[in-house]
């Protein structure tokens, strides 16, 4: 089925549907997003009388993708099983895949026999680092402050003082250049994690690490034998490397969306896990948890977690209502309520993934008692974790058992919003060797500093209680990139529409494209199904959903592939809406920055800003929702109203910094130069005031699900005001004698009188 052809409504748009490279048309041969132009440096650059066999598989021989999805599976294939651009891949192809398969699985199993480990030359690691736009900086390290306050203690007081009123002289940060991780078999051969663990990356199809596993993989897991000696001054000094933190540190990652966070936090965390099992108390709780802002993050989190860990003694479950993390005294029973954690759909590829819920399932019928979390791995959202952890005095229990802590949309999780549940729960970690991760696509400068103070607190708490703490890991950043920006893959679309009238016309010509000109290479690329569309509040979402409900031909499946999805819907439906996106079943899905972040849709064809985002930020995560894992051809179109104007430069200023990324010069990119000098530049209360509380102009009325409270221009319908009068009067008409039936009162008039006894002029209605 030809989903385009169905929708068009020009026969020539139909026929001549684009040979546009699009993100549903399966996995991409290297899901980098940079350093793919510098093949032939870095082959020079190598040492060539090493034998590193699979270091230079980045730039030599990148992996092909296998099998072909079917026609309309846009999310299905995923990195192993996809095609690409439509091509039917060749016996020979094949044969080379199978090849390559089984060397990778020799090396699985016999180790480091095929390759030979000789670290990189420190500028080789500076080159590739560079190539691929990556930056480490140890933020803080406190290994030095500890020794100094030791010191300082002994000093008299007086000079003690003086030393504090003097501003301290920072150092500028320094630079780490870690030893890239230019393949998957390196996982094993110079970091020795579990062979269970890299059979199970494999068969996710990742052949190629991206930039930020590239990075972030290095520094958090210890290196196999690391020892400085060894490694001689030459090569790997231990100012520049990072290896001699042997993973122990404290992380802030910001990489693009859809660069493959997920895994680069998971991998190290599942391998500690590893080494740890055999001394694990699965009755001690949880050992890593993982927190993400919304239950959809959440949920993809733990499939993720569970495909890594299959085959493992590693479990890892979704916080779920009813669940009890810690263990409660007998003095603070608990409700026997417990909503029993069901498989979603979207769990079905974990097939041993639900051992731990099954087993919850038995044991939670026993009267007064919920059953403890045993999983190794809890992803949840801050408030369900920490609803659990209170107790019925108020305070909240410890969690000693937690030794990683990840953030992911860190800088979410500290927004305002959120910052006080995850503080809370961050505090409740009460291991002093807990380690902590903060993962995200756009991070302030705020952040940081919020990440740095509550390290400093936490240990100046802990350390009052313990006298002989261990020593304190430092704080390293890890940028991807151009920091805070759109990824360069995707095309985007900044389009004026005036007024809602003209964004209605303009999203119903997204649907129903009249006209392709697929041979103008410069032309913009079509915006194609599956697509998601943003709304800034969910009446807003409601009444766009049924304003397109029938827009949809029945021949293509009708107002079945249109759906809504918002945070006032209740978990199955969201999940049920979610299973039947990601099979195919709808193709557009309107709703709210509910799915702005984390959320990965493999085969996204694109996004529609249809309500202008409310941050930058907010603009760099929505898009993010498309071009993953490097794929070509997404489309992100975002409308703008008069109402936008004061506000739409931010956005403006992440699209002009993308494209420069991609290389698309000043003049030729979709936001021109006379535009960004046109635009207004929003005061930071401004910002603030959007941030909060989006374009004030959309948030009047009464929120009702039809968006008939909004008033006069900014209400998201193409009927008439008089014919929504006349509806709205009928509607009211309609309810009050449905109210007055109910009461037992006649339209007729007189019986009113002897219901309400009190006689007839006295009755003023029943509201
Ligand atoms: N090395 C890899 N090769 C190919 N695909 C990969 C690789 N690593 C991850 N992916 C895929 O890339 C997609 C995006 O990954 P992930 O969701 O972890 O991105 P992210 O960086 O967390 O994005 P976001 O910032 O939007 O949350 C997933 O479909 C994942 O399976």
């Amino acid at each position: 089925m030809n989903v385009f052809k169905l929708l068009s409504r020009s026969s020539n748009a139909a026929q001549s549907s684009p040979a546009q490279k699009l993100p549903s048309s399966g996995a991409v041969a290297n899901p980098q997003l940079f350093g793919h132009d510098e093949p032939s440096q870095l082959a020079q650059s190598a040492n060539k009388s090493r034998k590193r066999k699979r270091g230079l598989i980045t730039a030599e021989s990148p992996p092909s993708p296998a099998a072909l999805p079917a026609d309309l599976d846009f999310f299905g294939g995923g990195a192993a099983g996809a095609e690409v651009n439509g091509d039917a891949i060749s016996k020979k192809e094949k044969k080379r895949q199978r090849k390559e398969d089984l060397k990778e699985k020799d090396t699985l199993e016999n180790g480091t026999e095929d390759i030979e480990e000789e670290p990189y030359h420190v500028d080789e690691c500076k080159q590739i680092l560079r190539s691929h736009k990556l930056k480490v900086a140890v933020l803080e390290d406190f290994a030095p402050q500890a020794e100094e306050s030791r010191k300082e203690k002994k000093k008299s007081k007086k000079r003690k003082k003086e030393k504090e009123q003097k501003p301290q002289k920072k150092d500028a940060k320094r630079q780490l250049y870690p030893q890239p991780l230019t393949s998957f078999a390196q996982l094993r051969t110079r970091y020795g994690i579990s062979r269970r663990l890299a059979e199970n990356i494999m068969e996710q199809g990742y052949k190629l690490p991206t930039e930020v596993q590239l990075g972030a993989l290095p520094l958090l897991l210890p290196r196999k034998g690391y020892n400085e000696e060894q490694n001689g001054s030459t090569v790997d000094t231990e100012s520049t490397s990072g290896a001699e933190y042997a993973g122990d540190i404290d992380l802030l990652t910001v990489a693009p969306t859809g660069s493959g966070k997920t895994i680069a936090f998971l991998i190290p965390i599942i391998n500690a896990l590893l080494i740890q099992s055999k001394s694990l108390d699965a009755e001690a709780g949880p050992r890593a948890v993982v927190l993400a802002p919304t239950r959809e993050l959440a949920s993809q989190i733990v499939n993720e977690a569970r495909k890594l860990a299959k085959g493992t003694a590693i479990k890892a479950t979704l916080m779920r209502k009813g669940m009890e993390v810690v263990e409660r005294t007998e003095t603070e029973p608990i409700e026997d309520k417990v909503d029993l954690p069901e498989a979603s759909d979207d769990d079905e590829d974990a097939s041993d993934s639900d051992d731990e819920g099954k087993a919850t399932q038995q044991k939670k019928r026993t009267p007064g008692r919920a059953e403890l979390v045993k999983a190794a791995i809890l992803v949840a959202t801050p408030l369900a974790l920490l609803n659990s952890l209170k107790r019925r005095d108020n305070t909240i229990a410890n969690l000693p058992s937690v030794s990683h802590l990840v953030l992911d949309e860190a800088d979410v999780l500290l927004d305002p919003l959120f910052r006080e549940q995850t503080l809370a729960v961050w505090n409740a970690c009460s291991n002093p060797k807990l380690r902590a991760g903060l993962w995200s696509a756009t991070m302030g400068s705020n952040i940081e500093s919020l990440t740095l103070s509550t390290l400093n607190t936490r240990w100046e708490a802990l350390s009052e209680s313990i006298s002989d703490m261990p020593a304190r890991p430092p704080l390293i950043r890890l940028v991807v990139g151009l920091k805070d920006s759109a990824i360069p893959n995707i095309s985007h679309q900044l389009t004026y529409a005036a007024t809602e009238q003209g964004k209605l016309l303009g999203l119903r010509q997204l649907l129903h494209p009249t006209s392709v000109s697929s041979s103008d290479p410069k032309a913009q690329p079509t915006l194609r199904p599956p697509f998601l569309v943003f709304t800034q509040t969910i009446p807003r979402a409601i009444a766009l959903h049924s304003e397109l409900l029938y827009d949809i031909p029945p021949e293509a499946g009708g107002s079945s592939r249109i759906a809504v999805l918002h945070a006032d819907l209740s978990s199955s439906a969201r999940d049920s809406i979610m299973t039947r996106f990601r099979r195919g079943e709808v193709w557009v899905l309107i709703t709210t920055d509910l799915l702005a972040r984390g959320v990965d849709f493999r085969g996204l064809n694109g996004v529609v800003n249809y309500d202008v985002p409310n941050s930058a930020a907010a603009y760099v995560h929505r898009v993010g929702r498309t071009g993953r894992a490097g794929r070509e051809g997404g489309v992100a179109v975002t409308f703008y109203t008069q109402d936008d104007i004061p506000y739409v430069k931010l956005i403006a200023n992440v699209i002009r910094a993308s494209e420069k990324l991609r290389g698309v010069k000043a003049d030729e990119g979709s936001v021109k130069q006379w535009l960004l000098d046109a635009l207004p530049t929003p005061s930071k209360r401004d910002r603030q005031q959007l941030k909060k509380r989006g374009v004030e102009a959309r948030r009047s009325g009464s929120g009702k699900g039809d968006g008939a409270g909004e008033k006069g221009r900014n209400r998201i319908s193409t009927k008439s005001g008089y014919v929504r009068k006349m509806e709205h009067n009928r509607r009211g008409a309609k309810a009050g004698s449905k109210r007055r039936a109910e009461m037992g009162v006649d339209d007729g008039g007189d019986d009113a009188d002897e219901v309400d006894g009190s006689g007839g002029s006295d009755f003023e209605g029943f509201e």
